[in-house]
């Protein structure tokens, strides 16, 4: 697919889930002392149950496609339209790389705030919590407060609390990037098991390509600013994934392939094309 094709991530009328959301002919311009022409005419459906992997080189709108599609953010040109049950994404739903909690409530606080923000009851919030506490591996903190925990600890906070808002779709922007690289590789497998048997609706932005083959059904790949989508691939590996899968010959050259298409991206942002 050429770097000006607008590619889509098409369904196919009958048998395919419908999209949860559908970008059209989305452009960012930021306007201020200097303009930054962010996005330019992006175009992608995103199905029901699907994760959505984006790549592409720093600075061409990775996060301002995210912060546009959760309504943090609004576009020049162009639509979103949220085929969601539930309509609006609760900004619990949200994954940041950091900063994702609040220092002041302990983990179970911490985790129950979605509900708590959507008035859920507090003895029906702490247990859909401590659910997903023990879903991520933190049962026995649940009276801890952040700063008594190591940085993946935290990280694993948000993802709990962002799965037990119980939102249809996910949003998460370089969620494990600050992470360590051992810490990340545990947390990607953690995070493909949550996503495997939960099945949400998740937009993911990363700088890896590893991870995004290995969590994702599809993979966009961006152009540098102005961002346009370049390609769009599938990710063939069969499910449930394990860390694994990076091992075969097929996982090195799809590696490979995506690298190359970046690469360009990556020179250009850099200045060096
Ligand atoms: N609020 C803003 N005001 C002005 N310019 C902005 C604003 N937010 C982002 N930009 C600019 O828009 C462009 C895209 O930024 P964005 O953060 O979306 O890129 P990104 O692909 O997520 O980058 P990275 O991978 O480095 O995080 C950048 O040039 C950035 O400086």
């Amino acid at each position: 697919m050429s770097e000006s094709t607008n590619a889509r991530l098409t369904t196919s009328a009958h048998d395919s889930p419908p999209n949860a959301f559908v970008v059209r002919n989305l452009s960012k311009v930021f306007t201020g002392k200097t303009q930054v022409h962010a996005l330019d005419d992006v175009n992608l459906d995103f199905q029901e149950g699907s994760f959505t992997c984006i790549l592409g080189p720093s600075g061409c709108g990775k996060s301002t496609l995210l912060r546009i599609i959760g309504e943090l953010e609004t576009a020049t040109a162009g639509e979103v339209e949220i085929n969601l049950a539930a309509k609006k994404i609760p900004r619990s739903a949200f994954v940041f790389q950091e900063h994702g909690v609040f220092p002041w409530f302990n983990v179970l606080d911490n985790v129950a705030f979605g509900e708590q923000m959507a008035d859920v009851p507090r003895k029906q919030r702490h247990e859909h919590a401590q659910r997903w506490i023990n879903e991520v591996g933190l049962s026995g903190f649940e009276n801890a407060y952040p700063h008594q925990l190591s940085g993946g600890m935290r990280q694993r906070i948000s993802i709990a609390r962002a799965f037990a808002t119980g939102s249809p779709s996910l949003l998460m922007d370089e969620p494990l990037g600050a992470l360590d690289a051992q810490t990340r590789t545990l947390m990607q497998e953690q995070l493909v098991q949550l996503w495997e048997a939960e099945r949400k609706t998740v937009i993911l932005v990363t700088h890896a390509i590893e991870e995004a083959m290995l969590l994702g059904d599809q993979i966009v790949i961006m152009s540098a600013r102005p961002g346009r989508v370049k390609e769009i691939l599938p990710v063939p590996f069969a499910r449930p994934r394990k860390i694994e899968i990076e091992a075969s010959p097929e996982f090195a050259q799809m590696k490979q392939s995506i690298w190359e298409s970046l690469r360009d991206e990556v020179q250009t942002s850099l200045g060096f094309a």
